[in-house]
């Protein structure tokens, strides 16, 4: 039982380890990375909005693709420096709270989305699965308001409830979509991403 607990503590060191080595404040860097390797979603010049961006692992790595003349904007509920590359800027504020103000604002041309939050647990999974899901739904409502048409999104969502009816959802706006769990993912973590690809046209607000 000691063992296996000292294992676990390794293995979660070593991509902490390796991302303070890269400059990058969160592990969850990697996870970005594999779907990166995979699909090519960033891309030099695009548009990008992060959603749950702190302490801003994503964010920095986004930037570095999309370069000087692509633009990330990141939202959080915490607060967190602004980044400190040009093309690169940070908004507190909570996803459940985007007014058509602040979306008209921040434009309607996005290439990507992105969305990394994750709500407090409780420990207990349904609740926490529909807590996901609930991140989820109001991540995809910002992403079919500023995604061009074409456009990609990708979301982190627990596996419970709400996940179903999420990619449903997703299914709904995306011509194609993927469920991913990247290998830098915590094995006993219920978190998984959802990938949707070339938004279908038009955009919709839920309500
Ligand atoms: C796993 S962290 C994101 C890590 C980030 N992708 C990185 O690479 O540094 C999840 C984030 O989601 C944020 N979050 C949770 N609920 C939110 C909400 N309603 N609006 C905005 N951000 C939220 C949390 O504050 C937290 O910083």
């Amino acid at each position: 039982m000691k063992s296996k607990k000292k294992g676990k503590n390794l293995w979660r060191d070593h991509y902490t380890d390796k991302a303070q080595k890269a400059g990058f404040p969160a592990r969850s860097v990697f996870k970005l990375e594999e779907m990166q390797k995979r699909w090519k979603i960033l891309r030099p010049g695009q548009k990008v909005l992060d959603l749950g961006c702190a302490p801003g692992s994503w964010l920095k790595y986004a930037s570095q693709i999309v370069g000087d003349s692509g633009r990330v904007i990141g939202l959080d509920l915490k607060p967190m420096d602004q980044p400190d590359k040009p093309n690169a800027q940070f908004i507190q504020g909570d996803a459940f709270e985007l007014t058509q103000e602040f979306l008209d604002e921040i434009g309607r041309d996005f290439d990507v989305v992105l969305s990394d939050m994750a709500p407090n647990t409780t420990g207990i999974k349904n609740v926490d699965a529909l807590k996901s899901a609930a991140l989820c739904e109001s991540a995809l409502a910002a992403a079919v308001t500023v995604l061009k048409p074409g456009g990609s999104f990708v979301c982190k969502i627990f596996q419970g409830e709400g996940f179903d009816a999420f990619i449903k959802d997703v299914k709904k706006y995306f011509t194609k979509h993927k469920i991913f769990k990247p290998e830098s993912t915590r094995k006993q973590s219920r978190e998984i991403y959802v990938v949707g690809w070339s938004k279908k046209g038009g955009s919709h607000v839920r309500t």
